[in-house]
C-alpha cells in the first residue's frame, strides 16, 4: 500500500519529530489474576507533523498504548522513538510530549489561567501570559480563566485539558477522547481549531478515539485496532476503499459494510460470487473457484440497474428512505439471510414491495476469507 505522507514545515513552533513503535508490547499482570497481553507487538510509523487517530472499540489496547508513550505506564517490551532518541528510560517530564489525558486532572486551588501557565512559569517561558490569552482565544474559553476547575462542566474541563497539552507547544502530542465531553457544536468548532493549531505548530499528534467522524475528520492516517494489535494503518480513504480484512471492513463506515456469504465462480473476465440466484463480479483473484467466502458490500458502492440487467442481485425493497441527497434502501435477495442495504441516486424512488435490481463496480466488490476474516485480494 502506498502512503506517500510528506513530513510538515512550520514557522512558529517546534521541530516536528517522527514517532515510532517496535514492536511495542504489554502485558498486565495482576495478582491473582491470570495476565492479560493488551497491546500485542505494535508497529507504527508516524511522521514528523503528522497526524493520526487510534481507532478501535473499548478495551482495544488504544489508551494502554498512550500511556505506554507518554511514560505512565510501563513497557512490557519494544521500543518508543521520538525522532532518533529512545524514551522508554526517560520520565514522563522528560520526554517532551505533551498529554491531554481525562484523568489528568487539574490542580483545584489554582485559577484555570494558572493552571495553563503553571508548566510555562516553571519553565521560564516569558510569554506566559500572553500564550495562555492566545490559545483561551482560539479555544473560545476566554470567559474560563480566572475560574477554579471545580466549577467547570465536564466539557469545559475538557477544553482546559486540551489548551493544557497544547499551550507547551510539545513536538508530540497525546490526546485520548479529547473532544468525547463537548456537546455537538462545541465539538465542531473545537475540532476545527485543533486540526488548524496542529497544523500551525507542528505537533506529531495521536488522537485516540471511537468516534469515526472525528477520525476521519482530524486524521492524515488512521491506526484501526482491535484485540491489541494494529488491523490497518493508512490514509482514510484507504481504510475505507480497501479495508484489509473484515474486522475493518466492519468496525469502519457508517452505514455499516453489507457482509454475506457466496460461491466463487468463474466471470467473463475473471472471478465472480453467485449469492441466491444472484451473480456479482470481483476484481479479486486470489480465490478459489467453489469456495464459499464472505462479501463485502458498502451501500455507498451500490449501483441500481434497470430490469433488463443480467448480472447483480435481485431482490424485494422492505423499506425505503429518501435522505434528499440521496436513498437508503432495505432490500431483501434472495440467499441473503439479512436485508441489504442499498443507497441509490437521489431520482430513483422505490416502494416496499418494488422488485429491484443493483450490482456494483468489481473492484468495489470485497471477498474476505470465510474462516480467518483475511482480506482475499
Ligand atoms: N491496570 C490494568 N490491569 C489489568 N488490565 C488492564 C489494566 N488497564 C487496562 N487493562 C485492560 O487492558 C485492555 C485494554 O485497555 P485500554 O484502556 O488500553 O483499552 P481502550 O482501547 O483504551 O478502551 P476504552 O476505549 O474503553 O478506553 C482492557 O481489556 C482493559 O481491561
Amino acid at each position: 500500500m502506498s502512503t506517500a505522507v510528506t513530513s510538515r514545515a512550520t514557522g512558529s513552533g517546534v521541530a516536528p519529530q517522527r514517532l515510532v513503535l517496535n514492536k511495542l508490547r504489554k502485558i498486565y499482570a495482576s495478582r491473582g489474576r491470570e495476565s492479560f497481553e493488551a497491546v500485542k507487538s505494535i508497529d507504527l510509523e508516524i511522521a514528523p507533523g503528522e497526524l493520526i487517530a487510534l481507532l478501535g472499540p473499548s478495551g482495544c489496547g488504544k489508551t494502554t498504548t498512550l500511556r505506554m508513550i507518554a511514560g505512565l505506564e510501563t513497557v512490557t517490551s519494544g521500543e518508543i522513538l521520538i525522532g532518533e532518541r529512545s524514551v522508554g528510560d526517560l520520565p514522563p517530564g522528560k520526554r517532551n510530549v505533551g498529554v491531554g489525558f481525562e484523568s489528568y486532572a487539574l490542580y483545584p486551588p489554582l485559577t484555570v489561567r494558572e493552571n495553563l501557565a503553571y508548566g510555562l512559569r516553571a519553565r521560564k517561558v516569558a510569554d506566559a501570559d500572553a500564550r495562555v490569552d492566545e490559545i483561551a482565544k482560539r479555544l473560545d474559553m476566554t470567559e474560563l480563566l480566572d475560574q477554579r476547575p471545580a466549577g467547570l462542566s465536564s466539557g469545559q474541563k475538557q477544553r482546559v485539558a486540551l489548551a493544557r497539552a497544547l499551550i507547551r507547544k510539545p513536538p508530540v502530542l497525546l490526546l485520548d477522547e479529547p473532544l468525547g465531553h463537548l456537546d455537538a457544536s462545541a465539538r465542531q468548532r473545537v475540532r476545527r481549531e485543533l486540526k488548524l493549531l496542529q497544523r500551525e505548530f507542528g505537533y506529531t499528534t495521536i488522537v485516540v478515539t471511537h468516534d469515526q467522524l472525528e477520525a476521519l475528520s482530524l486524521a492524515d492516517r488512521m491506526a484501526v485496532m482491535d484485540a491489541g494489535v494494529i488491523q490497518q494503518f493508512g490514509t482514510p480513504d484507504e481504510v475505507f476503499d480497501d479495508p484489509a480484512n473484515r474486522f475493518v471492513a466492519e468496525f469502519v463506515g457508517e452505514p455499516a459494510i453489507n457482509m454475506f456469504a457466496g460461491e466463487v465462480v468463474r466471470a467473463d473476465g475473471g472471478l465472480a460470487v453467485r449469492v441466491g440466484d444472484g451473480v456479482l463480479e470481483t476484481a479479486a483473484v486470489d480465490a478459489r473457484l467453489g469456495d464459499t467466502v464472505m462479501v463485502g458490500l458498502r451501500p455507498q458502492d451500490t449501483q441500481v440497474l434497470g430490469d433488463d440487467a443480467t448480472g447483480g442481485l435481485g431482490g424485494a425493497v422492505i423499506n425505503f428512505e429518501d435522505l434528499l441527497e440521496f436513498g437508503q434502501a432495505s432490500v431483501r435477495v434472495r440467499g441473503v439471510e439479512q436485508p441489504l442495504l442499498v443507497q441509490t441516486p437521489p431520482e430513483v424512488d422505490w416502494r416496499p414491495g418494488d422488485t429491484v435490481r443493483f450490482g456494483a463496480r468489481p473492484d468495489r466488490v470485497h471477498l474476505f476469507d470465510s474462516r480467518s476474516g483475511e482480506r482475499i485480494r
